[in-house]
């Protein structure tokens, strides 16, 4: 096999990669892959050259990207304490003092705790309810309002997304207006960001230079997102000075002005909350919808499969309606299309040795998310889309979607949520939101195909779909529309 052979740790080659010319100060990623997108094509065509496990250099940094269940498997999950370690970050501000960016120790664990718990016990069906009848409502007026009933959802998806994990994060009640002004922030905010600094790939001088032009907007930008934040915390600790929260729902924002933590640690907090949450959520959600679009048996058989629910009260403990084929659905959604193609940059505390090679200490590692739930050794007919597979019985029956360190190799077939220490900790509450949004839009309306529905995605932070979902929407006969 080729290999990069200069690079040696304690008597070890790194793992293989490409000879192309490794700059003093850049490396050799940026030169190739000056784009995720590219990143995408290039670590394509290297894992075809090189095998699972490749080192691309960023700087004076080995970058090194894993796209085999074997490998991913023996350092998150068997490894995982190694392994849980995040590059030091620049930050610029915007997401210095969240969970996914604190380094591996006390405060990590304390504010991951705190998430995780608060998301556990979060009651979840009211602003559930509430947020899918905007949405079914909305979509109402746009079918009725469109030539055709015609209509692209996204807009409208997103938003009630959004809705939903600000009601979470804030409370329930932020206007709609407050609510459009954090979404235009955070948009502004995001497309300030650059993509492959976000991923650790871009060598320190380049990232600085990148973000020295947009310095002025970026802190224009952010004393607006603070102001806005800050709002939201102070109404709420101002209704709990008054007494008026006793007994109240507790949001995200109660929990962090319970750790006392500052203000600027809060509106990072909420900022990541909002942002890990809201666009990967929403994005999850088109998918699945187009999947629906495009194979309208699999509508038709899921539809079948909820309503027979409803028909047989075939209920869980907490009277949640269960459906096995829609946990299938969404299951094969993100397996085939995970909104993350790759996790946040990972490092290790030490040297780990790997099939012969090196994982040298302070390297930025990631994992080809997508390249895993592809696997034509896990899956069969791995880019067909078959809901089928996670039904008894099937492949994928009883895979876990966040692999933990306890679990075989096997049931590494899909991440789409990370695996191990710093695995998803919004994992469950993501799926029961893309399960109850999706049983309602489908048991709502009839979504049926305006010409050919393009699959293409646009890689990116999170990969999105190239041309949004365009839809006929027509309301089912036999259910009421809401007014
Ligand atoms: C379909 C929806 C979602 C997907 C696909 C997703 C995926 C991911 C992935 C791939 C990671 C990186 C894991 C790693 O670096 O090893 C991550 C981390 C994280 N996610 Fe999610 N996520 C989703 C929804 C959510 C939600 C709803 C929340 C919170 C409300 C959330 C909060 C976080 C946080 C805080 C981290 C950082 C964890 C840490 O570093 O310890 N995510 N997510």
């Amino acid at each position: 096999s080729k290999q990069h052979g200069e690079c040696y740790v304690g008597g070890r080659p790194l793992p293989p990669g490409p000879p192309w010319p490794r700059l003093p100060l850049l490396g050799n990623l940026l030169y190739r892959c000056p784009t995720t997108a590219s990143l995408v094509d290039a670590l394509r065509r290297l894992h075809a050259d090189y095998g699972p496990v490749v080192t691309l250099w960023t700087g004076g940094k080995p970058a090194i990207f894993i796209a085999g269940r074997d490998a991913a498997h023996r350092t998150l999950a068997r490894d995982g304490a190694t392994f849980a370690h995040r590059p030091p970050s620049w930050s610029f501000g915007f997401n210095a003092h969240g969970v996914n960016s604190a380094q591996y120790g006390g405060r990590w664990s304390l504010l991951r705790r705190n998430i995780s718990s608060h998301l556990a016990g979060a009651p979840l069906a009211g602003a559930l309810q509430y947020s899918v009848g905007k949405l079914v409502s909305s979509l109402e007026c746009a079918a009725a309002a469109a030539k055709n009933h015609v209509v692209v959802p996204s807009e409208m998806l997103r938003h009630a997304v959004v809705s939903f994990f600000a009601s979470l994060c804030f409370g329930e009640g932020v206007e709609e207006d407050v609510l459009r002004q954090l979404r235009g922030v955070h948009a502004e905010i995001l497309s300030l960001v650059v993509e492959l600094g976000a991923f650790h790939l871009m060598p320190a001088l380049l990232e600085v230079a990148c973000y020295f032009p947009r310095c002025r907007k970026l802190s224009n930008v952010q004393k607006r997102h603070r102001a806005t934040v800050m709002t939201l915390i102070s109404a709420r600790q101002q209704r709990d000075s008054d007494g008026v929260g006793s007994g109240r729902r507790r949001c995200y924002v109660d929990t962090l002005l319970e750790l006392r933590l500052g203000d600027e640690e809060m509106v990072s907090l909420c900022w990541e909350f909002m942002n890990a949450a809201a666009k990967i959520t929403s994005t999850a959600l088109e998918w699945i919808m187009a999947r629906l679009v495009l194979h309208q048996d699999i509508q038709r058989k899921l539809q079948k499969d909820i309503r027979g629910g409803e028909v047989d009260g075939n209920c869980t403990a907490d009277g949640e309606r269960r459906s096995p084929f829609l946990d299938a659905v969404v299951l094969e959604a993100l397996r085939r299309h995970p909104p993350a193609h790759y996790l946040l940059a990972h490092t290790t505390d030490k040297d780990v040795y790997l099939d012969g090679y090196v994982i040298p200490k302070g390297s930025v590692v990631n994992y080809g998310v997508a390249d895993i739930g592809r696997d034509a050794t896990s899956w069969t007919n791995p880019v067909e889309f078959l809901p089928e597979r996670f039904l008894e019985g099937g492949e994928g029956y009883g895979v876990s979607v966040t692999a933990g360190s306890g679990s075989g190799e096997e049931s590494m077939k899909m991440m789409p949520f990370g695996s191990g220490r710093r695995a998803c900790p919004g994992a469950t509450v993501a799926l029961t939101v893309l399960k109850s949004f999706v049983e309602k839009l489908v048991t709502r309306f009839e979504w049926t195909p305006v010409g050919a529905v393009d699959m293409e995605e646009k890689p990116g932070l999170v990969t999105e779909m190239r041309t949004p979902l365009r839809t006929c929407l027509v309301v089912r006969p036999h259910v009421q529309p809401t007014n």
